[in-house]
């Protein structure tokens, strides 16, 4: 469990995940809030009581959430996994109110969101920052003005601005970007002005809704690296939805399994990771059992993209017996369509051929299991689906 003192932790803490421009740049802004401001009473606890939504749509009403009963601890870096529509985002809005549960309360710090009025409402958002995957950026607006907007919105002094912004470029390593517009960044630098504009208003809860999907692996683990500073320097509860299984791995504390509207599993990662005990968690595992190239593991999901264009990832055994040998002719023939090699290699023992092969390919069918059965490999199997745009 993170540490919700406002004590700083030995660097060398940080370092496997320090991949920021200006890695330990959270320490700089803990610093000077010790420094300038009161520390905040210890907050950003969150409460599910016997949460539920339902949608009420043209083709009738849509339950996306049931009976949720959850507490996600201050201080924690806790995510929220799930398939397609399991209702991660819905149970996610309702923490700053962007949804509100059709039944249940959901509690922060203690205080019931359905009871705020306007006023209320302005301070749990100051209270509860947001960033999504694709960073909401003003487009139009410089790199200050765009981390600026919310405490302009809130009507502060024009030398508090000036003061507060320089201390966010500073925590998410963009101190030089003050100037630049978004269309000058790359998806990483933009998902920090996003972080910076989210920690304006010393929020004590950060929402993350597939913050690092649009970035490539090593950006990815520079943001998550940005975020674990921030969740261990300024005490921050971290609330993140990823369909990345490895960032759950690698940042959080606990982990809620989301299936179909209701809590499949919960509790700490290396509990739910080291023995799950749901099929929906086992199948969202998935990617992790294999032995897979980083920048694969980190693009592959489960399920078939549901906007289209994604491939199969195939694992295909070669173990030596019978002759069988890596023939790609016959392969995309019994695939009917094309097959590109995206990883492994075939070893020759004694004339025979032992190894593995990944190949990615449009063709939804046939199953894996066909292919071992028209002897073109010894196994096989389907690990998930990549983007082939990716
Ligand atoms: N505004 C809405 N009106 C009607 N139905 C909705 C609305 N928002 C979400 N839903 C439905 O509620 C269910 C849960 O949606 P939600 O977006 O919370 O799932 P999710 O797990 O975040 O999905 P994804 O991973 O695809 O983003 C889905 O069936 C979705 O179609």
């Amino acid at each position: 469990m993170s540490s919700k003192a406002w004590t700083l932790e030995p660097k060398s803490f940080f370092a496997p995940l320090s991949a920021s421009a200006e890695p330990n740049a959270a320490t700089a802004l803990a610093e000077g809030t010790a420094a300038g401001e009161t520390a905040r009473p210890l907050g950003g606890s969150v409460c599910f009581e016997q949460v539920g939504k339902t949608y009420v749509s043209s083709a009738g009403p849509v339950q996306a959430l049931s009976g949720i009963n959850l507490k996600i601890p201050a201080g924690s870096i806790f995510g929220i996994i799930g398939r397609s529509g399991a209702g991660k985002s819905s149970l996610l809005r309702t923490i700053n109110r962007l949804e509100r549960p059709t039944e249940g309360r959901v509690l922060v710090d203690g205080q019931d969101l359905a009871a705020l009025d306007e006023d209320g409402l302005v301070r749990l958002r100051r209270r509860v920052g947001m960033i999504f995957q694709h960073f909401n950026l003003l487009s139009a607006k410089t790199v200050f003005d765009n981390v600026a907007l919310p405490l302009r919105v809130a009507g502060a002094e024009a030398d508090d601005i000036e003061q507060r912004v320089t201390e966010l470029l500073a925590l998410v390593g963009l101190r030089d970007k003050h100037g630049t517009y978004p269309s000058r960044l790359s998806g990483g630098q933009k998902q920090r002005v996003g972080i910076a504009r989210a920690l304006a208003h010393h929020p004590e809860i950060l929402l993350c809704d597939e913050a690092t999907s649009a970035l490539d692996p090593e950006t990815t683990q520079s943001i998550l690296a940005l975020l674990r500073d921030i969740n261990r320097q300024l005490g921050l509860t971290v609330v993140l939805i990823t369909h990345e299984m490895g960032v759950i791995r690698e940042i959080c504390d606990e982990v809620l399994v989301l299936e179909k509207g209701r809590i499949a599993e919960a509790g700490p990662v290396w509990r739910v990771f080291g023995a799950p005990t749901h099929d929906a968690t086992r199948a969202l595992l998935r990617p992790l059992e294999h032995d897979l190239p980083h920048d694969l593991l980190h693009r592959l999901r489960p399920e078939p993209s549901a906007t289209g264009g994604s491939e199969r990832v195939l694992e295909l055994v070669y173990t030596g017996q019978d002759g069988i040998e890596p023939d790609f002719t016959r392969i995309a023939a019994a695939l009917g369509g094309p097959v590109r090699l995206l990883h492994g290699g075939i070893d020759r023992i004694q004339g025979h051929s032992h190894g593995r092969l990944l190949i990615a390919t449009p063709a939804p069918r046939p199953a894996a299991a066909e292919l071992a059965a028209l002897k073109l490999c010894h196994r096989a199997r389907e690990l998930g689906h990549v983007a082939n745009h990716d």
